[in-house]
């Protein structure tokens, strides 16, 4: 993993003279994250993989301890570019005032937890519930200055526009929600049954498949819709890209980079929905990913599925066969940096710099697929420019047979060839996709 900017302060807990059983349990919590993040910066393992090799190993944790320490870590990520100026203020103990402010600033349930950390840094948290989060921060250190774009490494800015800066880091700052796409079952039913179990479910108004869970971690496996693979979790902004392609029934397709099948399965289900489902292949070369595609089908009761791994350089498919062929390109992830907010501060510009020549002879070699009048799909979950519409542009200008077709942006309504995704627009993922055809 990358070099990263993150330096924690020093933390000696033992150091720290307490009062109280509460500022014990603060202090306990303090030392865990502490932990944690260095392991974490020291490029051991990203946050969730962490976090869950953390709990598997320390099973004395019950539900209360593992969301506090969950939520607490993750917003340590999303805050870093804030909370890291908090090093340079009078306090004798910056990790605890870090740790203050970060559940000052996503109003975490744990309030006493949250004023014992304060009371042992010595600092003030207490800003207007209401305010934005930049304001409560500046209220609370007025000496120190904050600003969104801080919210984001400095290394991305060269890659976006600053005049978003302010949108999309506040977005990308936010917790997300957990969005699903229901196959084979009627979304309005399923989104009642859910609100009955307790569940805040809400159809999406975009998609008539779509719903969204609420921002609380579920047990999916006490969903039977799940567990029966009716109900799929699939970020929104990951469902624009099935949509985009529209594969219609009988067709076949092509999924070139399927990793563990999200876009398979909603493709399958997109066309199973219209009268017949399309005959799809699916390749990676992640062999492991494909084995839980092929888990994730046969739950679903999806047959028509075939797995082809790309082993080579050479095709696992044949030439100019398919109405269909889906380029969900390996990239910097950058439109998933709310769901992994860890990722912004391990990761550096080579995220995005080492991808457009690998995504490029990806989207070249997998367009040999696509017979004539057929579709080509190429989507990132990135947020650089270098990454989407470059690499498209470069692919349209060495292959004149194939041409950009127009979609309709599902969020804003625009017609274009070239649609991004933002975070903000539909409180979803970052995704790029673009949809081309092949003339002759
Ligand atoms: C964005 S992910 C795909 C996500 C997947 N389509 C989904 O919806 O769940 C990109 C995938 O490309 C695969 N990949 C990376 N390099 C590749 C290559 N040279 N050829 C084919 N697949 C590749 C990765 O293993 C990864 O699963």
């Amino acid at each position: 993993m990358a070099h990263s900017p993150i330096t924690l302060p020093a933390f000696d807990a033992q150091a720290i003279t307490v009062s109280s059983s509460q500022e014990v349990r603060a202090l306990s919590y303090a030392r865990t994250l502490h932990q944690l993040m260095s392991d974490i910066q020291q490029g051991k393992l990203p946050a969730d993989k962490m976090l869950a090799n953390y709990f598997r190993e320390h099973k004395k944790h019950g539900s209360k301890d593992r969301r506090l320490l969950r939520e607490t870590l993750f917003a340590l990520f999303r805050w870093w570019g804030w909370l890291n100026k908090l090093a340079t203020t009078d306090t004798q103990q910056p990790w605890l005032a870090m740790l203050a402010t970060a559940a000052m600033l996503e109003n975490h349930k744990w309030q006493d937890i949250a004023m014992a950390w304060a009371h042992l840094a010595g600092v003030n948290i207490n800003a207007e519930d209401s305010a934005t989060p930049l304001t409560r921060i500046q209220t609370c250190f007025p000496t120190l200055s904050f600003d969104s774009k801080a919210l984001l490494p400095d290394w991305f800015w060269q890659f976006a526009d600053s005049s978003q800066a302010q949108q999309l880091a506040d977005s990308l700052s936010q917790r997300p929600p957990i969005w699903a796409r229901v196959q084979g079952i009627c979304r309005d039913k399923l989104v009642t049954e859910l609100q009955a179990e307790g569940i805040p479910a809400v159809a999406s108004k975009v998609f008539d498949d779509a719903l969204t869970l609420g921002h609380k971690s579920i047990n999916l496996n006490d969903l039977a819709a799940y567990r029966n693979g009716k109900l799929e979790i699939q970020d929104l902004a990951s469902q624009v890209i099935g949509q985009v392609c529209a594969p219609k029934p009988g067709e076949k397709w092509w999924d070139t980079c399927a990793g563990a099948g999200g876009k398979s399965l909603q493709l399958s289900a997109l066309s199973q929905a219209k009268g017949k489902a399309v005959t799809l292949t699916a390749s990676d070369i992640r062999p492991q990913a494909l084995e839980e595609l092929q888990k994730r089908a046969r739950r679903a009761g999806l047959r028509n599925i075939q797995v082809a791994p790309w082993r080579s350089d050479a095709l696992p498919v044949a030439t100019a066969e398919f109405d269909g062929v889906l380029v969900d390109a390996p990239c910097s992830c950058t439109g998933t940096w709310r769901r992994n907010p860890d990722m912004r501060w391990l990761d550096n510009a080579s995220a995005i710099t080492d991808k457009p020549q690998l995504q490029l002879d990806i989207l070249t070699r997998s367009s040999q697929a696509v017979k004539v009048g057929g579709v080509l799909v190429y989507a990132t979950c990135s947020l650089a420019q270098a990454e989407n519409g470059d690499v498209v542009d470069a692919f349209l200008a060495a292959n004149p047979e194939f041409k950009a077709i127009d979609s309709v942006h599902p969020f804003t309504g625009e017609t274009q060839s070239q649609i991004t995704v933002w975070p903000y627009e539909a409180d979803s993922d970052g995704m790029f996709v673009a949809r081309m055809t092949r003339k002759a």
